[in-house]
């Protein structure tokens, strides 16, 4: 556990705990036993303490600081605390790999510290909803001062080791063996005082101006917060580090075990543990299929087929974890700006080199030797089949074809080649090369080895990987259908776009859906449902009410806007349409090209059309059509001061706008909506709660096979708040599965034709049996 050893007058200890040395009760039991024994000993006259084997200690043992050995880890490690501070021999830690939590704690209560140059250093415990509770919001601010120690402490940030030597928490960089330049600097500052040396006798630099700091980074934390209590609980006790020491160390224990009994510290010890399971895979529909059984082929070579924003951040994510990309684009133009995007990001990243390992093409038999192709054209299922029917034909047969689709059909893909069985989705998110998640779809004839190859991509690109099943919108997309559903009803009640986005960020959420689909583009819903014929243009039949689809009421609203132009952020307008004559709209609609940005006045193309709908409607969905077969076409209105969300050129604001207000309020006459005022609590519910209702039909039909797999998606993957634990650990540690079930009947009474409302049988039943989401299958073992 701490191996003790003597080289002279020099103790070493050496925490032992394989894999990343964490504290365990054990461990700093035999930290204090082997600080007495050095202590005692007349012959030791300084003490050396370093980490076996890869690292550093990387902090507590979760898994203990969250059961029933809390209480004596806790006083193990003050008792550790109090050894080190109090030693009257120099204690030099000796710090490589990850120096974590407590692990970073201990050095800084030791006397003085060393560092490898590829150190890494930092005090995470915000995100796992605790503050450094062994000493870490006392000593950091009287190294740094106050207003470092908030930066660092509430982001939770990484130090590297030059940085930290920069800072003066670390006081020499050691190049060659570790152990032995510790050993004998502790030598050589055997003897000398160590009054100056113990950070807990220091004054804070900055203290005359610690209640100016915390004021000025109040608000931005709150914010940046978005509800969780974790970050601004950590700057109390940094503001305590002016007291003097043993104050701000009593006032540091009361608000660790106000976060510790938290259930937020709970839910983000969840979520630590959720993103390492994800990886523990099975199939859902044979158990026997999963991660230990299931060899992945090794993947050396990517091609990736399309060079838009996706194709070039997934060609980023590749090209940084070291792996060899084929990059093909038919288009030279986007080709060449894909290149000088990847170029750039790479090069802010440092990491330039990392080109050489990437080939450009327009010649798809350049992909004949790649071990795995990814896919990401533009979502539409014709033009996928199409481009799966040429890499069939051209790639290697053993060669794992992957569609980087957000809900098309992985089947239909799949059975565009003759190997379905090495064909699966994996659904990036954007942008590619900076969202953690990668949704990896199995179709019915995706082999175990063709998941397992995704799944340890998913690994070696650095993306938390989860496994799913085959149905429209795959799982995070269909969980969002109904909650967009939700939000539009809410507009036809009476609540203004501005009103519902505001009601969801104060949730936590960093978007609320109007926001969200205007960043997104709103053409990419309108795109799905055109396809499966929901929208007015193509549907539905003539005998259906005009807010009805297929038996489920339907809101128009965001085709509407569509057909005006207003497709999000990229026109510079969204959320919602503003109804003019459209001959007007036809004076002012341009259709600019992202690849060269040339702008096309609309009614010179109008002259070959019926209507500006059928134009833009073909424009937006001929994908083999040459003026878009490689580039996507962005409508530009020139109504932007007058539309509702509207976005200043570069912009990312939403502006509200009155004319569209006064346009909702036009909608709710003609269909004959009363408006009402409707609560915060009313507009989460309703957008969360049948969000969540769609979870467990999603876990009932084995779309997902563990609850924990919804969570992850939703954390890494659409903004929800960690300090919540994810949709599926939010409702039933939070709110209660009878809770939910008691809200969903009293909503679906009121509305009944709103059908994502009524709970779902499997939530009916967990609730009637009192069964549980971990029974299910969401794997609880560390919590
Ligand atoms: C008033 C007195 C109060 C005293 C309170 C003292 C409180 C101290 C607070 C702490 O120290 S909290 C813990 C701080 N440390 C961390 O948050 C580190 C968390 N770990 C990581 O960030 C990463 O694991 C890593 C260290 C950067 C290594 O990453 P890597 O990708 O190499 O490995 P992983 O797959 O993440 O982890 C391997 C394996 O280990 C498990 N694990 C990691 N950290 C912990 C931990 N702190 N406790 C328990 N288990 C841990 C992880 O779950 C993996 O397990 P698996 O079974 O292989 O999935």
């Amino acid at each position: 556990m701490a191996e003790y050893s003597t080289y002279g007058s020099v103790a070493v200890l050496q925490v032992n705990n394989p894999p990343l040395n964490t504290f365990t009760r054990h461990v700093l039991q035999a930290l204090v036993s082997g600080l007495e024994r050095a202590q005692r000993d007349p012959a030791v006259r300084s003490i050396v303490i370093a980490g076996k084997g890869p690292t550093f200690p990387a902090g507590a043992d979760l898994e203990e600081l969250l059961g029933t050995a809390a209480a004596p880890l806790l006083s193990n490690l003050r008792m550790v605390d109090k050894h080190v501070d109090t030693c009257q021999k120099p204690i030099v830690c000796a710090i490589h790999g990850t120096a974590l939590g407590g692990g970073f704690e201990l050095a800084l209560a030791s006397h003085y510290r060393l560092a490898v140059p590829s150190a890494t250093l930092s005090l995470p415990e915000v995100h796992l909803g605790m503050l450094p509770g062994a000493g870490g919001t006392q000593r950091l601010p009287r190294v740094v001062g106050v207003k470092s120690a908030i930066q660092l402490i509430t982001s939770g940030q990484d130090i590297k080791a030059q940085q930290a030597l920069t800072l003066g928490l670390v006081d020499k960089i050691v190049q060659g063996d570790l152990l032995k330049e510790a050993v004998s600097f502790a030598r050589s500052v055997e003897g000398r005082p160590l009054e100056d040396r113990r950070i807990s006798q220091r004054t804070v630099p900055d203290a005359d101006k610690v209640d100016e700091v915390v004021e000025a980074t109040r608000k931005t934390i709150l914010r940046k917060a978005r509800g969780a209590i974790a970050p601004l609980t950590c700057v109390q006790a940094i503001q305590a580090s002016v007291l003097p020491f043993a104050a701000g160390m009593a006032r540091e224990a009361d608000l660790m075990t106000y976060l510790m009994t938290s259930w937020q510290a709970a839910a983000q010890q969840y979520v630590f543990f959720s993103e390492r399971e994800v990886r523990q895979w099975s199939h859902p529909r044979d158990k026997h299929i999963n991660f230990r059984t299931a060899k992945p082929t090794v993947i050396k070579s990517v091609g990736v087929v399309g060079a838009g924003t996706m194709g070039a951040g997934i060609t980023i994510s590749l090209l940084q974890a070291g792996l060899k990309v084929v990059l093909l684009e038919v288009n030279k133009k986007q080709l060449d700006k894909a290149i000088a995007v990847i170029q750039k990001t790479l090069r802010q990243k440092s990491a330039s080199q990392k080109m050489s390992q990437l080939t450009t093409t327009m010649d798809y038999s350049q992909l004949s030797d790649v071990d795995m192709v990814i896919e990401a054209v533009f979502e539409n299922l014709r033009l996928k089949k199409e481009v799966f029917r040429k890499l069939d034909v051209i790639t290697k047969p053993q060669a794992v074809l992957a569609s980087n689709t957000s809900g098309l059909d992985i089947d239909k893909i799949a059975a565009a080649t003759k190997r379905p069985d090495k064909v699966v989705g994996t659904h990036f998110f954007s942008p590619a090369n900076v969202m953690r998640l990668l949704e990896n779809i199995y179709g019915k004839k995706t082999s175990a080895e063709t998941v397992a190859t995704v799944m340890q991509l998913a690994t070696t690109i650095g993306k938390v990987g989860v496994l799913v099943g085959n149905c429209a919108g795959f799982v995070g997309n269909r969980m969002l259908g109904p909650y967009r559903s939700e939000a539009l009803f809410l507009l036809e009640e009476g609540v203004d776009p501005q009103d519902v986005d505001r009601a969801i960020e104060e949730f936590g959420f960093p978007m609320g859906p109007f926001r969200m689909t205007d960043l997104a583009g709103n053409d990419i819903g309108w795109r799905r449902r055109i396809e499966a014929r929901l929208t007015t243009e193509h549907g539905p039949p003539p005998d259906t009410p005009a807010l009805y689809r297929r038996g489920d009421r339907y809101c128009p609203l965001p085709d509407m806007l569509c057909l005006q132009g207003r497709l999000g952020q990229k026109t510079g307008a969204g959320c919602m349409m503003l109804q003019e004559a459209k001959d007007d709209l036809t004076e002012n609609i341009y259709i600019r090209f992202r690849t060269d940005g040339s702008v096309f006045d609309l009614r010179r193309l109008l002259a070959h059309t019926k209507t500006l709908e059928e134009l833009i409607l073909d424009l937006l969905f001929a994908d083999d059509c040459a003026l878009l077969a490689h580039t996507e076409a962005a409508l530009m209105s020139h109504h932007a001061p007058s539309m509702c969300n509207r976005y200043d050129p570069g912009s990312r604001t939403a502006l509200p706008d009155p004319v569209v207000l006064q346009m909702i309020q036009d909608y709710r006459q003609e269909h004959g909506f009363k408006k009402r005022t409707i609560s915060s609590q009313e507009i989460v519910e309703r957008c969360l709660y049948s969000l969540i209702n769609e979870g467990f039909h999603v876990l009932d039909e084995g779309i997902a096979s563990r609850a924990l797999d919804i969570d992850v998606i939703y954390l890494f993957g659409y903004g929800w708040p960690r300090h919540t634990g994810g949709p599926m650990y939010y409702v039933e540690r939070v709110i209660g599965l009878e809770k939910l079930l008691r809200s969903l009947e009293t909503y679906s009474a009121r509305y009944p034709n709103h059908s994502h409302l009524q709970p779902s049988p499997l939530l009916r039943d967990m609730v009637a049996k009192g069964g549980s989401l971990a029974a299910l299958g969401t794997t609880d073992s560390k919590l």
